[in-house]
């Protein structure tokens, strides 16, 4: 109900109260017959006046009590108003605040994600002047860790047999806790080449990574080129997070496992190529191609470290012979008998290789003359002997051996060498199955003598 209508009723309300007392208490003739006996004229229209007096001043009291009604009204209508205005303001203030807040997030996003795409980049090429696999996995290392800065993460890679990834780098809070090594039945993301997450700490997988004690997300990643698994990239976290990576960042991660994947696949494939024409196929030892700058690699350490380096080349007596009257097939079991001999008995920083037809070169380092002589001496003692024991060998095979050292006879590669075979020559004339050291020629003397 309206308060107008309300305050009309109380006022009919009150009119009717009055009249209703004035009506049982005969209030009109009481006065009537008190002013008559009181001897008053006129007195009998007081009431009448009075009356109109009072509606007159209900009239104007209630006139002024709706005024001061409206203008409350109106104050209290401006102050709600006003205060509608100020929590508008208020929540425009704070969308401006969170705008602002998110725009600053995604030009930083947008900041990292540009410097990451550039660490990609830099790393495509960084990855393609590689040209070992030692350099492939030392980049990827160092490149992951600006594209994948959070989280605990660790990059692991496969032994040249396939057998066993081994921890190629690893950083973040719990790297410590990172398994240095992985058999494939360790692993689903290398048994099945794809990528794994677990978000909710559910740690499905027997995976010795996964299952670091302060981990609760996971998410794995292949590196992969034609089904071989070269590596896998472990991300973790100790929170439980759906948003691990960013969609943007999963993506980018995926692009850089495959890259990195191609790339160990070419590597693989250019080394396995270069092992094929670097190694002799018959004897399975270095060939001279394959040798390549090793002596000169040697000759400059024994120059640092002060020692000396000997080079011996050896060669099978009458092999000629032993081709003519046996056959080549014979020939070559004689040389890979011989290969194989020479092989089991030098050091493993010792060089052996087949440097042509039936002649061999040994490269030792860290070796004088005398004891490249006396150590030869012995080999080739040691073959005449096995060689007219074995199957394999038709007749007994011995080895004529000439030796030069650097720095005495040289500190260059070819014109040691050169002294060597020149030593070797020697040793033929010498009626060859002996070992003849070089010595540089005096004016009146012959170039080589025995030791
Ligand atoms: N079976 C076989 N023979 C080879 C191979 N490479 C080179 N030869 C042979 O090795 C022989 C080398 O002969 P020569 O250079 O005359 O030397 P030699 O008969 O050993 O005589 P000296 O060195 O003076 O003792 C040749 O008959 C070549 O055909 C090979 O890969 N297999």
């Amino acid at each position: 109900m309206k308060r107008s209508v309300s305050d009309f009723l109380i006022a009919i309300g009150i009119f009717v109260a009055a009249f209703l007392i004035a009506a049982l208490t005969d209030l009109n003739e009481r006065w009537l017959a008190w002013s008559q006996t009181q001897g008053l004229a006129g007195a009998e229209e007081l009431p009448v006046a009075l009356s109109f007096f009072s509606l007159a001043l209900g009239w104007y009291a209630w006139r002024r009590w709706q005024d001061a009604t409206s203008s409350h009204q109106q104050l209290s209508e401006t102050v709600q108003q006003l205060q509608v205005e100020v929590e508008e303001r208020r929540l425009a203030e704070e969308h401006a605040h969170v705008l602002s807040a998110t725009k600053n997030e995604i030009l930083e996003n947008e900041y990292l994600r540009s410097e990451k795409l550039e660490q990609v980049r830099v790393m495509s090429d960084l990855l393609a002047s590689a040209s070992t696999l030692a350099e492939l996995k030392a980049i990827t290392v160092d490149s992951l860790q600006h594209i994948v800065p959070d989280h605990t993460v660790s990059v692991m890679f496969a032994n040249p047999e396939f057998n066993l990834w081994k921890n190629a780098g690893s950083w973040g809070p719990h790297s410590d806790q990172v398994h240095q090594e992985m058999r494939l039945n360790d692993c689903w993301v290398l048994q099945n080449s794809k990528i794994y997450k677990d978000l909710s700490n559910t740690q499905t997988m027997s995976c010795p990574q996964a299952n670091m004690t302060t981990i609760k997300s996971v998410a794995c990643f292949p590196i992969i080129c034609r089904e071989r698994a070269f590596g896998v990239l472990h991300i973790r976290s100790d929170k439980l997070t759906e948003n691990l990576l960013s969609t943007e960042d999963e993506k980018m991660v995926i692009a850089v496992c495959n890259s990195i994947g191609l790339h160990f696949y070419n590597a693989q494939l250019r080394a396995e190529l270069s092992m094929a024409s670097n190694r002799d196929e018959l004897t399975g030892l270095l060939n001279r191609r394959g040798l390549g700058n090793t002596l000169k690699r040697e000759i400059k350490a024994s120059e640092l470290q002060g020692y000396e380096v000997t080079v011996a080349m050896i060669d099978i007596d009458h092999f000629k012979q032993y081709n003519d009257t046996y056959g080549h097939q014979e020939g070559d079991k004689a040389l890979k008998f011989v290969a194989e001999y020479l092989s089991r008995q030098i050091r493993s920083r010792d060089v052996l290789a087949r440097y042509g037809g039936e002649e061999f070169i040994l490269i030792l380092p860290n070796t004088s003359k005398i004891e490249a002589y006396k150590k030869l001496k012995k080999m080739i003692a040691v073959i005449e002997e096995l060689s007219g024991k074995s199957d394999t060998c038709m007749r007994v095979i011995t080895l004529s051996v000439g030796i030069a050292t650097a720095p005495g006879d040289s500190t260059e590669e070819e014109p040691l060498v050169k002294y060597a075979d020149m030593a070797l020559y020697a040793a033929k004339k010498h009626g060859r199955n002996c070992v003849v050291g070089y010595k540089k020629p005096s004016p009146k003397r012959t170039n080589t003598r025995q030791i």
